[in-house]
C-alpha cells in the first residue's frame, strides 16, 4: 500500500494556509491510499533537474511538490506554493541519499551552482579557510558528499555557512555547522544521531531513505493519521523529534535516567513524549511533575496536544510537587496550617533573643532548610556531624551546638503549635509513602528538575518503586531560580551512565542565545551530580535579529519606550498574546501593564489567573519560567534592581551563599531573555546592571 510521508516543512506551509486552502489540501492527500502516479495527478516538470520531484494541483492557484520514487510506493509532500513557484522550487532541486546517515536529502543545485564561483572568488584572496583544520576524510566520514566538500572548501567564515543553510542538503550542512561550532567530528556523529551502517546504504533507494528520517519526515498509513499530522500543524515537537530527542523519549533505562541540555534544547518537549511512550507501555501511573502549578497547566497543555487517547491520559497524572505532597499529608492528616514567611521570622527572632544567640533570621530559615531539612537532621549529633558545604559561614562547635538549641526549640514550637511548612509537609508525605509497600506511581518524569528542594527529591523518590524506568529527570542547571541545590546521588537518585544533552536550541535565535549565554560566561554551574555544567556547543540553527539593549533617565521614560516598542512589535504583525514582558519585580510588572493599557495595547498580568488570552502578558523573571513569546521586553535591568538586593545574603553574612545568590539572580536575567523567539528589547532607567557589563558598547 502506498505511504505518504509528510515533511516538516510542508506542515509549517500548511498551518499558514488559509482554512480553506488547507481542507483542499487535506481533500487531495486523504485520497493518497488509492495513489498511484495518475491517481494522485502528478506531474512531470519540463525543465527538471530530479525527475522524481512532481508537483500535484491543490486548486487554480495552490501546487503541492511532491518527491514520487522510481521504485516503492512512498510518496513524499515537500511543499505547498502558489503554481508558478512550485514548480520553480521544484526545478531547482534534487533529492539524494547520504551516504553516511542513510537519511533523505533535498538540495537546491540551482543555489549552489550560482553561489560557489562567487565563494572560490573570496577563497583566492583570503588568509584561512573555515575548514582547514578538517580532513577530508573525516568530512566524508560525516555523509558531505563531493559537491558539498567542494562548497565547504571554499568556505573562509562561519557566516557564509549560515547563509547556505537553505540550499545544502539539511545533514550535511549541520555536519558542518558542528565543526564550525568547535565539535569534533566524533561529537558531530553523535549530534546527528545516526545509526552506523553495518553495510552501505543504498543511495537510489528512496523510500527507505525516508524511513531513515523520523525527524524530517513523518509517514501516515491513511487519512486518520493524516489528519491527526495536521491537526497542530503549528507544534511541529509533537511529530518530528531530533534523534536524541527520539532516543531518550522512547529508550528503556535500568533506573533513574536524565536529560539536560540549555535553554529551548526540548527538554520540556521530552518529558511530555517520555510520559506519553511510558503510558502507552502500560506497565502503571506515570507521574509528570515540575515545581510550580505555572509550569504544571502548560505541561498539561502539552500533553493535551500530544495524546488524545482517553486511556493514555488516563494513566498520566500531572502535578506540581507540593500539590501532590499535600494530598498525602491531608489523606492521613487532614488540612495543615501553614506557617507564614512573617510568623516564621517572627519565631526565630523571640528564640534568638531569648537564648541570645548571634545569628539573623534569614541566616537561621536557610540553616534549616538548607541543612537540616535537607540532610533529614533530627539531633544535635547529626547536626554536628552534618555537611554544610555550599554555606559560607563556617562554625565552631560551640556556635553549632548553639545554633543547634536555636533550630530544636524552632522545630519544637512548631510541632506544639501544629504548624506546617511546605517542606515540613513533604518530609512527613514522605514518611507516609515510605510506610507504603504500594507505591502511587511507576514511573515518575520531573521537569524543571534544577528547581527542587532535597526534601521533595525524596518524596518523588518515595512514591515510585525502584526499577527500570522509574524516574525521568528534565532540567538545566543553568536556569535555576530558586536557592535549592541538591546532589542527585544524595536522595538516592542515580543516573549515572543514563545521562544525555541537547544541544541544538529550537526556540530562540542565534542571536539571542550567543547573547544571553555571554552572561553567564565563567560562571562555574553545578550538574546536580557532582560536576559542573557546561554550556559549550548550546546553539540555534535560526538567525534573526541582535537583541535591543536601552538605557533611560527616568523609569516612566523607560515604559513610555516600552509601549512604543510593542507598538512596533503589532505593527509588524505579531499578535498581542505572542508577546512578554518580564520585570524583576511584580510592582514593575504591573506598571508595565498600565502603561500599555494607557497606551491602547491590551495587556494583563501573569500572576492574575483567568482572563482574556489575546493581549501582552507582563509578569515577573521568575513567571517566565518555562513560557516562550515571539517578542520579550525584559525591563528595568538597573543597577539596583538586578540583582535585586533583598535576594541577595550579604557577603559579610555568609561569602558563599552571597555568590551563590548572585548566580542565581544572574540565571533569572538569563532565564527571562532566552524566553524570546525572534526579537529581545532590554532595557533600564539609571545604571545598566552590572549584569550587562561587556554587553553595552
Ligand atoms: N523536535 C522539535 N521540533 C520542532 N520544535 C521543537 C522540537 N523540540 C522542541 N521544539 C520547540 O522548541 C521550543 C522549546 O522547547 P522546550 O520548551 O521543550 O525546551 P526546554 O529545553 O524545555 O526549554 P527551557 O529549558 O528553556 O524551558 C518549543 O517551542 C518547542 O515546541
Amino acid at each position: 500500500m502506498a505511504k505518504l510521508g509528510i515533511d516538516k516543512d510542508f506542515l509549517k506551509d500548511f498551518g499558514k494556509l488559509e482554512r480553506s486552502v488547507q481542507d483542499r489540501v487535506t481533500e487531495v492527500f486523504t485520497k493518497f491510499e488509492h495513489a498511484t502516479h495518475a491517481g494522485l495527478h502528478l506531474e512531470k516538470l519540463r525543465n527538471a533537474r530530479d525527475d522524481r520531484f512532481r508537483t500535484i494541483r491543490i486548486d487554480l492557484f495552490w501546487r503541492g511538490v511532491v518527491l514520487a520514487p522510481d521504485s516503492g510506493d512512498t510518496f513524499t509532500l515537500l511543499k505547498v506554493l502558489p503554481h508558478d513557484e512550485a514548480i520553480a522550487w521544484a526545478e531547482r532541486r534534487r533529492a539524494s541519499v547520504n551516504a553516511a546517515t542513510g537519511r533523505i536529502e533535498i538540495r537546491d543545485v540551482a543555489a549552489i551552482d550560482a553561489t560557489l564561483p562567487e565563494l572560490r572568488r573570496h577563497t583566492g584572496t583570503a588568509t584561512t579557510l573555515l575548514f582547514e583544520d578538517v580532513r577530508d576524510a573525516d568530512l566524508t566520514g560525516l555523509g558531505v558528499d563531493e559537491q558539498t566538500l567542494a562548497f565547504a572548501r571554499a568556505l573562509t567564515h562561519v557566516s557564509q555557512l549560515e547563509a547556505a543553510q537553505a540550499f545544502l542538503p539539511h545533514n550535511q550542512w549541520q555536519a558542518l555547522y558542528g565543526l564550525a561550532a568547535g565539535f569534533t567530528p566524533e561529537q558531530v556523529w553523535a549530534e546527528l544521531g545516526a545509526a552506523p551502517a553495518r553495510e552501505p546504504y543504498d543511495t537510489e533507494d528512496l523510500s527507505a531513505a525516508v524511513e531513515r528520517t523520523p525527524e524530517q519526515v513523518v509517514l501516515v498509513d491513511g487519512p486518520r493519521e493524516l489528519m491527526e499530522v495536521f491537526r497542530h500543524p503549528f507544534a511541529l515537537w509533537r511529530i518530528y523529534l531530533h534523534p536524541t530527542q527520539y532516543q531518550v523519549a522512547n529508550a528503556t533505562f535500568s533506573g533513574p535516567a536524565r536529560i539536560t541540555g540549555g535553554p529551548g534544547t526540548g527538554k520540556t518537549v521530552v518529558a511530555l513524549h517520555r510520559a506519553h511512550h511510558l503510558a502507552g507501555s502500560g506497565a502503571g501511573q506515570v507521574l509528570l511533575t515540575t515545581f510550580t502549578s505555572t509550569l504544571s497547566t502548560s505541561l498539561e497543555a502539552g500533553l493535551r496536544l500530544l495524546a488524545d487517547s482517553p486511556a493514555i491520559l488516563d494513566r498520566i497524572e500531572v502535578r506540581h510537587v507540593d500539590q501532590l505532597s499535600y494530598q498525602v499529608f491531608a489523606e492521613r492528616h487532614g488540612r495543615p496550617a501553614i506557617l507564614r514567611d512573617k510568623e516564621e521570622k517572627e519565631i526565630w527572632r523571640r528564640i534568638v533573643k531569648r537564648l541570645d544567640a548571634p545569628f539573623t533570621e534569614t541566616f537561621l530559615a536557610e540553616e534549616w532548610r538548607h541543612v537540616v531539612l535537607a540532610q533529614r537532621v533530627t539531633n544535635a549529633a547529626e547536626y554536628l556531624a552534618a555537611k554544610r558545604e555550599g554555606r559560607g559561614r563556617g562554625l565552631g562547635t560551640r556556635q553549632r551546638a548553639q545554633l543547634w538549641q536555636v533550630i530544636w526549640e524552632f522545630e519544637e514550637e512548631l510541632k506544639r503549635r501544629r504548624y506546617w511548612t511546605h517542606e515540613t509537609i513533604c518530609a512527613e508525605a514522605t514518611r507516609l509513602l515510605d510506610e507504603r509497600a504500594d507505591k502511587p506511581y511507576r514511573h515518575v518524569i520531573v521537569d524543571e528538575a534544577q528547581d527542587l528542594h532535597p526534601v521533595q527529591w525524596r518524596f518523588l523518590r518515595a512514591a515510585v518503586a525502584q526499577g527500570p524506568d522509574d524516574m525521568f529527570i528534565a532540567g538545566d542547571t543553568h536556569q535555576r531560580i530558586y536557592s535549592s541545590r541538591v546532589s542527585l546521588r544524595e536522595v538516592g537518585v542515580n543516573v549515572a551512565g543514563r545521562s544525555s544533552r541537547l544541544t541544538v536550541n529550537y526556540r530562540t535565535t542565534a542571536e539571542i542565545l550567543a547573547w544571553s549565554l555571554g552572561m553567564l560566561r565563567g560562571e562555574a554551574i553545578d550538574d546536580m551530580d557532582g560536576g559542573l555544567d557546561t554550556v559549550a556547543g548550546y546553539r540555534s540553527q535560526v538567525h534573526g535579529f541582535p537583541p535591543e539593549l536601552h538605557g533611560f533617565r527616568t523609569q516612566k521614560e523607560e515604559l513610555d519606550a516600552l509601549a512604543r516598542k510593542v507598538g512596533e512589535w503589532r505593527d509588524m504583525g505579531v499578535a498581542p498574546e505572542e508577546i512578554g514582558i518580564a520585570a524583576r519585580s511584580n510592582v514593575l510588572a504591573d506598571s508595565a501593564v498600565t502603561v500599555l493599557n494607557q497606551a491602547g495595547i491590551p495587556a494583563r498580568s501573569l500572576a492574575k489567573a483567568g482572563g482574556p488570552e489575546d493581549v501582552v502578558r507582563a509578569g515577573t523573571m521568575h513567571r517566565m519560567k518555562g513560557l516562550e513569546f515571539r517578542c520579550v521586553a525584559v525591563i528595568g535591568v538597573g543597577e539596583h534592581a538586578v540583582p535585586s538586593s533583598s535576594a541577595v545574603t550579604p557577603s559579610e553574612e555568609d561569602a558563599v551563599t552571597h555568590t551563590q545568590d548572585l548566580q542565581r539572580e544572574r540565571c533569572l536575567l538569563f532565564v527571562a531573555c532566552t524566553r524570546a523567539r525572534e526579537r529581545l528589547h532590554v532595557s533600564w532607567h539609571g545604571n545598566p546592571s552590572p549584569f550587562l557589563d561587556g554587553s553595552i558598547e
